[in-house]
């Protein structure tokens, strides 16, 4: 599903944010990015996302390797990636529905599909009762699932979110890596970047920690003792 080897990054003009990362990440795994402020944690997810590529090394992502894909090709990649942000990035105009509506649209999805589909996101979420809100008449956390419901919609077989409850209470944080556990169960692959080191101990799925750029460990919880 995710295959790196020796992958590195370098910011033009900059040092090296990421440098000699190897790993592979299986379908339907759910696994976590941690490591501290600057470690390279987004670096790595916009990498995956194909919003940056390689430096060095190579990166496969969903059986394609974005660096030798034509550009043209790339769009098609990238909309088999759900992506989840800290500030969810709705539009204020749009209500609650025609926001996770939007990449149904950008495909051309048929009307009736995309209501279809658009209900069952946010039902999925659990806020079938508000489609037609407004972003600014939702709390935080609500608005944070629309995003979620907008990422998910196109069921994309790997979901990737960046700080996805940075801005968010520790109850709905739970709620939130509950919702992910659940698309997990449902094979899609999801990888959360975070450094919300007690909630993540407590998911107890894998984890692959950063440092400076390097991957320092690469470690699953232990199952608990019987
Ligand atoms: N566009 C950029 N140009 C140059 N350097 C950058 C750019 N974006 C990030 N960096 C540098 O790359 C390194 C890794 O940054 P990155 O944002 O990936 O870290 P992070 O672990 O996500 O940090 P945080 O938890 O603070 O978001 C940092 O040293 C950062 O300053």
């Amino acid at each position: 599903m995710i295959e790196a080897e020796s992958l590195s990054l370098r910011y033009p003009g900059g040092r090296e944010a990421l440098g000699d990362l190897s790993f592979r990440i299986d379908a339907g795994e759910m696994v976590f990015i941690t490591g501290r402020s600057g470690a390279g944690k987004s670096t790595l997810v916009k990498l995956i996302a194909n919003l940056l590529l390689p430096s060095r090394g190579v990166l496969r992502v969903l059986d394609c390797e974005p660096s030798r894909l034509a550009r043209r090709h790339r769009p098609g990649l990238r909309r088999r990636i759900g992506m989840v942000f800290q500030d969810h990035r709705l539009l204020p105009s749009l209500s609650a529905a025609d926001n996770v509506a939007l990449p149904l649209r950008i495909q051309g999805a048929p009307d009736g599909e995309i209501e279809r589909r658009v209900r069952a996101a946010l039902d999925l979420v659990g806020l079938g009762q508000r489609a037609r809100a407004l972003p600014a008449t939702l709390s935080g956390g609500e608005q944070q699932r629309v995003g979620i419901a907008r990422a998910i919609v196109h069921r994309p077989p790997l979901l990737l979110a960046d700080e996805p409850t940075g801005n968010l209470d520790p109850q709905l944080s739970v709620e939130i890596m509950a919702l992910f556990e659940r698309l997990g169960a449902h094979g899609t692959t999801v990888l959360i970047a975070s450094h919300d080191l007690p909630l993540i101990r407590q998911m107890r799925k894998r984890v692959l920690v950063l440092e400076q750029g390097r991957l320092q460990e690469d470690f699953r919880p232990q199952a608990e003792p019987a």
